[in-house]
């Protein structure tokens, strides 16, 4: 894997004859480095992801993938640069874990050649890996939620993406494999583009953060810029605390109800 830069102007985008959801959003993140993407329930983190793997066409604006236009490259050209990990999993319950991974090389294939001894090996590391190699054969349909999610991760790994879009990675993760999982993507020489409804792990995490609010970009910056109490407190509507820990220096998030928002 190579990471490549993403470059994103003014994206805009809306339903068909609604009110756009997106608005005016820019950012450039250079290759290898991972953009977190926080804001409320409904901000609009999903569709900016999906306008960054190429499943919303943007009504304004326009992506740039290592400097070419994700419009102007074919389907399969698009897929070879950028692999995306989604909420809503695949309904392909009879496959087996190793035929759902190895969907992952579709988009190098070319005509109907098969699977080579290399591209099997992809597969085989990219299961490892993920802690997946004792339910390689087993059906997907059959596997519980964070199990599921560590395949489709293994999925994206297999594709040999340059960038990486992750919409809410440690959804059903157990604390050990949301580590696990998180420290081997941070291992990965590819960029990331991922949205995290936990600050924590957001300022943790990721190089740079965006918060997003009502559609609108309302903060980017390194995580400890962007991730401002104020911040926090505006796009949440909440009252936001943010507290270094002792002896480990690292920073910590806690959250109430503002006053006026009890109805107790
Ligand atoms: N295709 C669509 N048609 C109509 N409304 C849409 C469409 N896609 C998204 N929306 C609306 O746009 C808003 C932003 O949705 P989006 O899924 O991007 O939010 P989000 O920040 O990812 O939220 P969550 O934290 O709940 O996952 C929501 O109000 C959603 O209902």
């Amino acid at each position: 894997m190579t990471a490549a830069s993403i470059s994103a102007s003014d994206l805009s985008w809306g339903p068909r004859h609604g009110p756009a959801i997106l608005k005016g959003v820019s950012f450039d993140l250079a290759a290898g480095r991972t953009l977190g993407i926080v804001g409320a329930n409904g901000a609009g983190k999903s569709t900016l992801l999906r306008l960054l793997y190429r499943f919303h066409r943007p009504h304004g604006g326009k992506v740039h993938i290592g400097g070419g236009d994700l419009w102007r490259m074919t389907p399969r050209a698009a897929a070879r640069r950028v692999a995306a990990v989604l909420q809503e999993q695949p309904t392909d319950f009879a496959l087996s874990v190793r035929e759902i991974a190895e969907l992952g090389r579709v988009p190098h294939r070319r005509g109907l050649s098969g699977s080579g001894t290399r591209e099997a090996e992809i597969v085989e590391a990219a299961l490892h890996r993920l802690d997946l190699a004792g339910l390689a054969e087993r059906r997907f349909g059959t596997l519980s939620g964070g199990e599921k999610q560590r395949v489709m991760v293994a999925r994206a790994l297999v594709q040999e993406p340059q960038v990486l879009i992750l919409d809410e990675p440690t959804n059903h993760l157990d604390i050990r494999h949301q580590l696990e999982v998180l420290e081997m993507l941070r291992g990965l020489d590819v960029t990331i583009v991922t949205s995290l409804h936990d600050l924590n792990l957001a300022f943790d995490l990721c190089d740079e953060v965006m918060v997003l609010s009502r559609g609108q970009m309302i903060a980017h910056g390194t995580p400890d810029a962007a991730l401002d109490p104020a911040t926090v407190a505006h796009a949440f509507a909440v009252t936001a605390r943010r507290e270094r820990l002792e002896p480990s220096g690292r920073t910590r998030f806690t959250y109430s109800l503002t006053a006026s928002d009890r109805t107790y």
